[in-house]
């Protein structure tokens, strides 16, 4: 595969471990290949020291086209990256964490949104506006992860996202971006505003 890109998730991922966002076998990441595919994390791993062997790629229709070890499983939360890549053309990564900051957002938001302060690192998320007025779409937590993803669909068919980012309630941040170095530094600023609506309201 000419742009295998196992290699920036493992790094990622291990980042992400360390800040705290993928412990306890939290979180999942996903790439697309040039041919449409996509390689995401196997279900239960430890994200702190993956390995190549640790993912499974798949198609669009959520079959999967190889996996380098027999055992492994889809991540719980394929529908999720399907759903995105399904809507957004140009996403070529997926990343998921759990973060203690993500999970505590509830008690700020405002309807099905949250907003966000109209702060410079907005920018990181494709906002170039002066004292803007975004908010990051909520979805609610499903103990069936397909219902979660048909809901992201059925919204954002209607009305697209102000920013490549949504959070599932009680569980964590998911962002999408046209390549895996873009979806680290989104998933970076959304846990930074995370931590800055908790700090401004201490
Ligand atoms: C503490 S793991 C929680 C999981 O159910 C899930 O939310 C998650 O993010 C990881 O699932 P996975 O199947 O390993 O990709
Ligand atoms: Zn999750």
């Amino acid at each position: 595969m000419n742009n295998d890109p196992r290699l920036e998730l493992i790094s990622s991922a291990s980042l992400f471990y360390q800040q705290g966002w993928m412990v306890g076998t939290a979180g999942n990441l996903s790439a697309r290949l040039n041919d449409g595919s996509f390689w995401i994390t196997a279900s239960g791993k430890s994200k702190g020291n993956l390995q190549e062997n640790d993912f499974v790629r798949m198609n669009l229709e959520g079959e999967v086209l190889e996996s380098p070890n027999p055992q492994n499983c889809p991540s719980a939360e394929t529908s999720i990256h399907q759903a995105i890549y399904s809507l957004f053309s140009k996403a070529n990564a997926c990343y998921h964490v759990h973060s203690v900051e993500a999970n505590l957002m509830t008690r700020y938001i405002e309807g099905d949104n949250l907003p966000l302060p109209p702060i410079e690192m907005v920018k990181g998320l494709g906002i170039w506006q002066e004292n803007p007025l975004v908010t990051m779409p909520v979805f609610k937590n499903y103990l069936n992860v397909p219902q979660i993803a048909q809901e992201i669909i059925e919204r954002f068919q209607n009305k697209l996202p102000d920013i490549p980012a949504l959070l599932i309630l009680e569980h964590g941040v998911t962002v999408w971006a046209d390549s895996p170095e873009k979806a680290k530094n989104q998933i970076e600023i959304a846990e930074y505003l995370f931590r800055y609506i908790l700090a401004s309201h201490h």
